[in-house]
């Protein structure tokens, strides 16, 4: 965290390669850029977004991070989120499996909803550990309005080379239904003896729409379609690193990618360290059906004829499919490798 000088990110470990997209030229409707944000989004579902202006409030959310996870564990599992598929609020590490046996996870977080954070100092769903409620105003919504204002200009100019009509995937994700959309800062503690390939956080798809990513430290990897095997992404100063998840996946017929992806213990040297993260994701309003947008895209309907019938038609909205993936994972609701099963979203369709 602040103030220490972490090992640089080993060059004898297998990465994978992604676009760097420019944040400021997608603003500005650059169709070359716009063009390569497609190839991104099609072809992995992941890439780097650099000029994005969120540098100096993911900065300040990690030290918000960091006070929180400072607090005593009896402390903080006051705010636990609990047993009912709720994610907001405090997870403590070995709370979620990260498989079908029911290996535990070696994370802690802290979710903080982005419509509490919107609303503070009022409040839409609940409350939060001292450090976070003690820096809404000067780092939680900074970065919150920062993660929203970015998102929405990724998806709409995806939303676009859609077809979509404009205001489609805006509407997808108003700001003023509730939703699962929420900013997430995570703690892997260092220095553990563990295998360089045993999951902190398992494999998985993100549940939403965009994850827009700020790490430090390697250990995220992820499966590339058709790859031999997980692939480091590595860190970049100054670069967040962006991800489609299911939701996107499902809304386009699979035209864009919601890629399986997992944190490991970070690599060769940089293990002894914490590992800190901080995503915010953006995800579609509660009550928003997990559907294709055929109906408004000649192209996403094209591509709903060509693939297996009803593949996409998950038949629940975004606030149900969101709790049931949220319920399932966590080990207190566990009754076995159904459990892991009923946790999954469109990971089933990934080719490893
Ligand atoms: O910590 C990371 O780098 C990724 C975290 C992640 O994939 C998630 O929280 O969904
Ligand atoms: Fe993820």
């Amino acid at each position: 965290m602040p103030g220490i000088t972490l090992p640089p990110f080993p060059d004898d470990v297998p990465t994978v390669p992604l676009l760097v997209i420019d944040f400021e030229l997608i603003k500005n409707g650059d169709v070359n850029e716009i063009n390569r944000l497609w190839t991104a989004a099609t072809e992995l579902g992941f890439w780097y977004l650099k000029n994005h202006g969120a540098e100096e409030e993911a900065d300040a959310m990690f030290e918000t991070g960091a006070a929180t996870m400072d607090l005593p564990l009896d402390e903080k599992m006051k705010f636990e989120q609990g047993d009912a598929g709720v994610s907001f609020g405090y997870k403590c590490a070995g709370g979620n499996a990260v498989d079908e046996t029911g290996t535990p996870d070696a994370v802690e977080f802290i979710n903080v909803s982005r419509d509490d954070a919107l609303a503070w100092p009022a409040t839409v769903h609940r409350t939060y550990p001292a450090p976070v409620e003690a820096h809404m105003d000067t780092a939680v919504r900074p970065f919150t309005l920062k993660s929203i204002e970015v998102s929405n200009v990724l998806l709409a100019a995806l939303g676009d080379r859609l077809g979509l009509p404009d205001g489609t995937m805006a509407k997808a994700h108003k700001l003023d239904e509730h939703s699962g959309s929420e900013t997430r800062c995570i703690k892997a503690a260092g220095g553990r003896e563990l295998s360089p390939d045993k999951a902190s956080l398992g494999a998985h798809t993100d549940f939403g729409s965009l994850s827009f990513l700020h790490n430090r430290l390697g250990g995220l990897q992820v499966f590339p379609p058709g790859s031999d095997g997980w692939k480091y992404v590595k860190p970049l100063p100054g670069h967040a690193i962006c991800n489609l998840g299911d939701a996107m996946n499902i809304f386009s017929g699979g035209i864009l990618r919601s890629n399986l992806h997992r944190v490991v213990p970070p690599p060769k040297e940089q293990a002894a360290y914490d590992r800190w993260s901080l995503v915010h994701f953006t995800r579609p309003g509660n009550s928003v059906v997990l559907e294709p947008m055929s109906a408004h895209s000649s192209m996403i309907a094209e591509a709903v004829a060509k693939a297996p019938a009803g593949k996409f038609n998950t038949g629940t909205t975004a606030g149900v499919w969101f709790s049931r993936r949220i319920q399932y994972q966590r080990l207190k609701n566990r009754t076995g490798p159904e459990s892991w099963r009923a946790s999954r979203g469109t990971e089933h369709q990934e080719v490893y």
